[in-house]
């Protein structure tokens, strides 16, 4: 089995969690005990002299319920509106609790756009660095409100793992509503395996992701979270899938333990962010 305990060293890390672990499945609304628990987590990170950014899901499921619409929208104008109203909702939650914990957070939304743009994405790396220089937790969202077709990433995983690339991250951990890479969809297949390390990405290991999410708030399923892997291990971080179930899991990262699965960095110097986006976000 491989040694985790090199994960103690990490200097700075992303922590992506998905609409589906930050709510109760019964109705739909923000589980505010799992939000403390976690802003809790991070912030003991944050004190060990860690760089922390937090990428945060879950904007349109909350402007959901607090404008009281029960179905799932698919139309881009409502996801929009919803997401204008469930941004400043969760920003306000987050604040609150970070503030609790004596840290300070602050708030980047992005686009496409900001990263395939050469000026724009060296602006959002300055001010990330001037955050991490001041000791500040940047908890970031793709920009729902102004983003549509053509401009999204349309899920956080993708996202998570260009802002990694963005920032230097050594660790990029995506925290899920599934305990990690398994052979097949587990939700599906109930022989399905567990996968702990990966290696290398290849065919094999892609043809057991699947794109269907197991859940009511979630996009991308499997699917992006390998996209996510790609992206970070060429940049030069490991990712780790993770169960946000309990998010205490991050303090046992922290400590080595066998937990997720495990995908390996093999930083590729020629892996750039914006040939990355033409290519294969199109
Ligand atoms: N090979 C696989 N291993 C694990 N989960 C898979 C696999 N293929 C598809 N899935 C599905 O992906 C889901 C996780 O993605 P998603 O619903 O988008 O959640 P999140 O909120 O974490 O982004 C799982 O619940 C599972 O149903
Ligand atoms: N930007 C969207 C989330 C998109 C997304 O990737 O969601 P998820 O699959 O739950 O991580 C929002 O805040 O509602």
């Amino acid at each position: 089995m491989e040694a985790r305990d090199y994960l103690k060293q990490k200097k700075r890390i992303v922590v992506k969690i998905g609409s589906a672990a930050l709510h109760h499945e019964a109705t739909g609304r923000l589980n505010l005990g799992k939000v403390e628990r976690l802003v809790r987590e991070l912030c003991d990170i944050r004190n060990q002299g860690v760089d922390v950014c937090l990428v945060s899901s879950g904007a349109i499921a909350v402007g959901r319920k607090v404008i009281g619409i029960e179905e799932r929208p698919d139309n881009i104008s409502t996801k929009q509106a919803c997401a204008a109203v469930g941004q400043a909702r969760l920003m306000m939650t987050y604040q609150k609790m970070f503030s609790e914990y004596h840290q300070t957070a602050g708030q980047i939304l992005m686009t496409k756009g900001t990263m395939q743009d050469n000026v724009s994405r060296k602006n959002a790396q300055n001010t990330f660095e001037e955050l991490f220089r001041l000791g500040i937790i940047p908890i970031v969202n793709e920009n729902d409100t102004i983003s549509t077709y053509e401009m999204q990433f349309g899920d956080n995983d993708t996202l998570s793992a260009l802002v990694a690339s963005l920032v230097g991250a050594d660790l990029l951990i995506l925290l899920s509503d599934i305990d990690g890479l398994f052979t097949d969809d587990p939700h599906k297949n109930p022989d399905a395996e567990l996968i702990r390390v990966v290696d290398r990405l290849d065919e094999k290991i892609s043809s057991m992701a699947k794109g269907t999410t197991g859940s009511d708030v979630g996009t991308g399923g499997m699917e992006t979270k390998l996209t996510a892997a790609r992206i970070a291990t060429l940049s030069g971080a490991d990712m780790i899938i993770a169960n946000g179930k309990d998010v205490s899991i991050l303090h046992d990262i922290f400590q080595g333990e066998f937990v997720g699965t495990l995908f390996l960095e093999h930083r590729d110097e020629d892996f750039y962010i914006a040939d990355f986006i033409e290519k294969s976000l199109e």
